[in-house]
Formats: structure tokens, sequence, C-alpha cells
């Protein structure tokens, strides 16, 4: 069983990982006028082989408790996944790098401040959608197309928050 305290989130630490979407520190410039600051391409999207293409959905997640138990993390190999809340809802990041295998000393935890969205990256190991407090509404953007995007890797995580 591996134990983690969530950090909270980074860009820094997040890199090996993806991309943190943060509109408070995300360059930006004027668009429509001045009336609207454009936050442009914050994170790549990746739509890996046949058919692939970009679907844009919205997830809307009851919430976890805490400490939270994880029995697998997940991977999408053909394609980037993009959670953005919708509500300033915080939510928990477990991860560990692309890979055929998951190191455990490589398992990351984070949790979110509600201002933050993530992109991980194709292949990137993660547990699955994790909101806290409150239900969940995400704006989530990832991969259709043909085969499996999708494997799991069995793992016993336990994740609390850091005091
Ligand atoms: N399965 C699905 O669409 N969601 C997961 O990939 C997840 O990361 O929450
Ligand atoms: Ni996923």
């Amino acid at each position: 069983m591996l134990t983690l305290e969530a950090k909270l989130l980074t860009a820094d630490a997040f890199a090996p990982f993806g991309d943190v979407l943060d509109a408070r520190t995300s360059a930006s410039y004027p668009i429509n006028a001045g009336r609207t600051q454009r936050h442009h391409d914050l994170a790549k999207v990746e739509t890996l082989g046949d058919n692939a293409h970009t679907l844009i959905n919205i997830f809307v997640s009851q919430p976890v408790s805490l400490p939270l138990s994880l029995t697998f993390l997940e991977r999408h190999p053909q394609g980037s996944q993009a959670f953005m809340p919708l509500r300033q809802e915080r939510f928990i990041i477990v991860v560990a790098p692309p890979g055929e295998t998951i190191a455990l000393d490589e398992v990351q935890a984070f949790v979110t401040d509600g201002r933050q969205g993530v992109n991980y990256r194709a292949g990137t190991w993660h547990a699955i959608q994790s909101v806290l407090e409150r239900e969940g509404e995400f704006l989530v953007v990832d991969r259709g197309g043909d085969g499996n995007n999708c494997d799991e890797y069995p793992l016993d995580v336990t994740v609390t928050l850091a005091q």
C-alpha cells in the first residue's frame, strides 16, 4: 500500500505529467476591443491513432472522501485529457510518468486550489476524476477515435491532504 500526502499543485511540479491551466499565471493578450483577455494555447491537445478527433465533454462528479483509497491508476495512450473546473471545485490528482510500469517512488499526489485545471499528456498514469467537498462540474477535453484509449494499472494508494 502506498500512502501519499497531496501537495499543493504547481506547474513546475506537474511538468513531467502535463500542463496546469490557470488564468492567474498564464500569459494573455487583449481581444474583442480590449473587453476580453485571451489566455491562448495553454496546453497541447494530443489525439493519436485512427480516426482520432478532439472531444469536448462535461463531467459531473460526486465528491470523494478523504483519505482517498485508490486501487488503480489509468492512462490514455492515444490522447491527452484536460480537466477544468467550472465552479472552482478542488480536486485530488495522483499521477505517475508515462511508461509500461509504475515505479512507486515516482507516484505523486497533488490537490488543486479551485482555480487550477490540468491537462494530462498522453500516457500519463492518473487517478480518475476525484473532486473534493461537493459535486463537481468539469469541462473535459480528450481524444475520441478508434482503438483502446484507456489502460488500468492495479495500484493500492491512500491519499490524504498535507496538514
Ligand atoms: N473514463 C473517463 O472518461 N474518465 C477518466 O479518464 C478520468 O480520468 O476521469
Ligand atoms: Ni482519464
